[in-house]
């Protein structure tokens, strides 16, 4: 059982689950790091490549006009992937070829950026977003200002999966919901190569709103965030997944090692192409028939069904401890869970506090969504 506390009240439906780059939703801790001095950028190089000639023509055109900026406004260097060899950056770059030969959609991830060394691909990808095509990817091998969610930083070294794109909607009411699809995602892409490797499957689940736990232990988190503008919503997702690295908890490739007899390793190649191929579907399936055909397998691969939490609703000017039962997901991608007297109520997460939810009542009949 989990306790929480709550310090804010916050009110219902003003605080959507994400809404903009400076206000991303607040979840549990990211895994920490102090930025340094080492942050202050040098170049930052960009190498750009696109699975078909249309792709590799925008590509071009961007490296041309040199219209990729950093959020600091320091120096970047585009470059044309096939202008460069591929050991130039040792065996444990990303093989933007692998990535591509195995990459089998129609839009997501066409466009590839990758840089051995940045700031944060989220950076890159909500700063750029209007010059890069929809589907955009920019993928990084070590960030040194990654970003988490609640203001965290994103600790990442080489090793970690960590990547962001661009896609764009227009139903507002939707929004929040897309990091949901994004979590899913991820968690039937790993499936996916396991499969397809004879891996043995590793058991990765959803930590609402955006934590991937492996093994009790965070081992990725999903950031997205959104700005408007034209009517339409500019979402940048930006995925971090520790595949190599144990550091700073676990990793997937420590994992697979207990489990299999072979030396077997997962390539942050592989997961990333499967990423998209998973996404690519499962997007397509949320935007025509809602998020409901897919609330099944999310509830199947989350951590909280029937799970029992305290949460603190404020009352006046104290806090009053109830406990109730975890069901699914409101409309509005909230928590909605059922007190012990059958008061249907939604929960929002409170920061860095795990679960420490506010406790915000609904109406006392409002019907319940399938039980999860
Ligand atoms: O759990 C969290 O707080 C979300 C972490 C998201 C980290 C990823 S790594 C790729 C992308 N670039 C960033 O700077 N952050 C996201």
């Amino acid at each position: 059982m989990l306790v929480g506390s709550c310090f804010h009240f916050l009110y219902p439906h003003i605080y959507p689950p994400f809404l903009s780059l400076h206000n991303p939703i607040p979840s549990s801790l990211s895994f920490c790091v102090a930025s340094s001095a080492m942050d202050k950028s040098s170049t930052c190089t960009l190498f750009l490549c696109g699975k078909s000639s249309a792709e590799t023509e925008s590509a071009k055109s961007l490296k041309i006009s040199n219209a990729l900026k950093l959020p600091d406004g320091g120096e970047v260097s585009n470059l044309l992937r096939s202008e460069i060899s591929n050991f130039q950056f040792g065996e444990e770059a990303f093989d933007v070829d692998l990535f591509i030969n195995s990459l089998s959609t129609n839009r997501f991830g066409r466009f590839l950026i990758w840089s051995p060394r940045l700031s944060s691909t989220h950076d890159i990808v909500s700063h750029n977003f209007c010059e890069l095509p929809i589907g955009a990817v920019c993928v990084g091998d070590v960030q040194f200002k990654g970003r988490g969610r609640s203001n965290n930083a994103w600790e990442s070294p080489r090793g970690c999966l960590m990547f962001s794109f661009t896609l764009q909607m227009e139903d507002g009411k939707i929004v929040p919901l897309v990091q949901y699809v994004v979590s899913l995602a991820v968690t039937e892409a790993i499936k996916d190569v396991c499969n397809r490797n004879g891996f043995p499957s590793l058991d990765v689940r959803i930590k609402w709103p955006n934590d991937l736990y492996l093994k009790g232990l965070k081992v990725g988190g999903i950031l997205c965030t959104s700005t408007y503008k034209s009517k339409k919503f500019n979402v940048s997702s930006g995925i971090g997944l520790n595949v190599g690295n144990v550091k700073p908890t676990t990793c997937l490739n420590a994992v697979l090692k207990e489990l299999s007899t072979t030396s077997n390793e997962f390539r942050r190649e592989d997961i990333m192409a499967a990423f998209f191929n998973k996404f690519e579907m499962l997007y397509d399936i949320f935007i025509n028939q809602g998020f409901q055909t897919l609330e099944e397998l999310y509830y199947r691969t989350w951590l909280h069904s029937g799970q029992r939490v305290i949460v603190q609703e404020k009352n006046e000017d104290r806090f009053v401890e109830n406990v109730v039962t975890i069901q699914g997901l409101t409309s509005s991608g909230y928590l909605l869970a059922i007190g012990d007297d059958n008061q249907v109520c939604e929960l929002h997460p409170d920061g860095n506090r795990y679960l420490a939810l506010q406790f915000i009542l609904l109406k006392p009949h409002c019907p319940l969504p399938p039980a999860a």
